[in-house]
């Protein structure tokens, strides 16, 4: 992968306000706990997938301030001259935990934990939650579309209408890791191996003195990977005919099958079912039908439920921009500081709105699966060093109506959290994109279909232990965390 540009100076003024405020009260090296979670799931949808690990991992690798970042922050007049000085060595010391890319993920719980010295901790907030919340939002859509497909492929067709080359490469990116099966981004393919996918644009049959000449010109350059679109003129009585006649007359004296054409406007249950039958009268029984045109979900589970005779679906701009909810909502919040023996002091958020009030501590995350269905039953939030016998039935209660219980027998516990930096150092390896696809597709596998359906989805299981519960209450009850 080429090197990126150092994005240091991406972050919100106020990290560096606060960094030089806490630089001059002595609060520099003071070590604290950030968790990055998000509060609803976009779409009404009953789980979120998260991706973007791979980019702050980048991020925090390259985090440095130069010369010239140094000056332009002298000539804004507020930062001590021995803050700017201290930022000329400034690197990341600290840990980072995180769930890998491609893990299911629900409402409150973190999905990234950070300890480090205040300073480190608080400015690198800004850059953590925009790499999260766009690529968690683009995976989170891409896998509903790819769920709606029900095993047709579905190629990422948005970088012509994405917000800006980041939106284009990194939604490509994110769209792969969710299920897409390519993409029509050619960086994508370069930097991340998300195989890049084509057909031919309108344009290309214009150019031509008529629709045959396009057809077989393209069926001539490419006779492996030809799918002509059919739409530019009429689909049925001339696209279809065609495409037919380029096919017969080029790639079948070759000995070639796999070909395809590509409906892009029109009743696309409609066409795709006359382009059908057309094709295989004429013999041509292996040729695919792909479809496009702002598909969504919702539209693409519709032709599905039509009948339409469709292969393959290509998506761009619902897609890339998340058109139905655009915000993923994930948020920074401190959790816990040390004093100065290092022992772990909680802090929590008190909001009127009870949704917004924040799980305190440092904490890990177990998800229970059944041994007998291999199904994700609940995740359990407790404290970092909390032990448990898993050996043993486990009771859970839902942390908002705790007389509401349950206990599990015959399960499997699994920690979500994965060490990411420790000390400042990297002690993971970045999976490729095949294998955090892969990783994906299973682990939404092992949500049960009423957490995975688009209307009304199961609300999940996701509760606190007891230790963890006590620690909230109190904090909550304490007149300390009310003034
Ligand atoms: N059978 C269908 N059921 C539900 N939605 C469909 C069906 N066929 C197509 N659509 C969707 O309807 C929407 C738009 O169709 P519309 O007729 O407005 O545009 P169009 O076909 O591109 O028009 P034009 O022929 O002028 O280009 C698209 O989002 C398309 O995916
Ligand atoms: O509708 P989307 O989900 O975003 O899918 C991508 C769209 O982009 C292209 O259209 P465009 O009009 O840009 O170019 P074209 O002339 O090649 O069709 C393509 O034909 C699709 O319609
Ligand atoms: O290859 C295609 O068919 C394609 C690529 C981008 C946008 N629309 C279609």
């Amino acid at each position: 992968m080429k090197a990126k540009t150092n994005l240091t100076m991406l972050c919100d003024f106020y990290e560096l306000t606060m960094g030089n405020g806490y630089f001059q009260t002595g609060l520099a090296d003071r070590i604290c706990y950030f968790d990055v979670f998000y509060r609803s799931v976009p779409d009404k949808g009953g789980f979120a997938i998260a991706a973007g690990l791979a980019q702050v991992v980048e991020y925090i690798q390259n985090l440095c301030f130069d010369e010239e970042d140094i000056e332009y922050l002298r000539s804004k007049g507020c930062f001590a001259p021995e803050f700017l000085e201290y930022l000329r060595t400034f690197r990341f010391t600290g840990d980072i935990w995180a769930v890998p890319e491609g893990t299911p993920i629900f409402p409150g719980e973190p999905i990234l934990t950070v300890r480090a010295p205040a300073i480190q901790a608080q400015f690198i907030e800004t850059f953590v939650l925009l790499c999260l919340n766009h690529q968690c939002l683009i995976a989170t859509k891409s896998n509903r579309i790819v769920r709606a497909a029900e095993g047709r492929p579905v190629a990422e067709f948005g970088s012509r209408r994405a917000h800006g080359p980041d939106g284009a490469l990194l939604g490509a990116r994110a769209s792969y890791i969710a299920g897409c099966s390519a993409t029509a981004c050619t960086m994508a393919d370069q930097h991340y191996g998300s195989p890049a996918t084509g057909t031919m644009a309108h344009s290309w049959v214009q150019m031509f003195p008529d629709e045959y000449t396009a057809f077989k010109t393209y069926c001539q350059l490419y006779p492996e990977n030809a799918i002509l679109l059919v739409d530019t003129y009429n689909v049925l009585k001339s696209g279809v005919p065609n495409a037919i006649r380029a096919f017969k007359e080029v790639l079948e004296p070759m000995g070639i099958t796999k070909c395809g054409i590509r409906l892009d406007s029109g009743d696309l249950t409609y066409l795709s079912r006359k382009a059908r039958e057309m094709l295989d009268e004429a013999g041509l029984t292996s040729c695919k039908i792909f479809a496009s045109n702002a598909l969504d979900e919702y539209i693409i589970r519709d032709l599905v439920r039509q009948g339409a005779r469709i292969d393959s679906f290509g998506v761009g701009e619902r897609l890339i921009t998340s058109r139905s909810e655009p915000v993923f909502g994930g948020v920074y919040k401190l959790v816990a500081i040390e004093d100065e023996n290092g022992t772990i002091i909680p802090k929590i958020k008190i909001s009127e709105n009870a949704a917004k009030i924040t799980t305190p501590h440092f904490k890990k995350i177990y998800r229970i699966f059944s041994k007998d269905t291999g199904k994700a039953e609940a995740d359990l939030i407790c404290l970092h060093d909390e032990e448990f016998d898993f050996t043993q039935p486990l009771e859970l209660f839902d942390p908002d109506a705790t007389w509401k219980r349950k206990t599990y027998t015959g399960y499997e516990a699994k920690e979500l959290m994965v060490p990411i930096f420790l000390g400042g150092e990297l002690v993971y390896q970045v999976p490729d994109l095949q294998a955090s696809r892969s990783y994906c597709q299973r682990q939404v596998d092992s949500l049960w279909d009423e957490v995975k359906r688009f209307e009304n989805p199961h609300n999940y299981y996701v509760d606190l232990s007891q230790k963890l519960w006590d620690i909230k209450q109190r904090l909550l009850n304490s007149h300390d965390a009310l003034s």
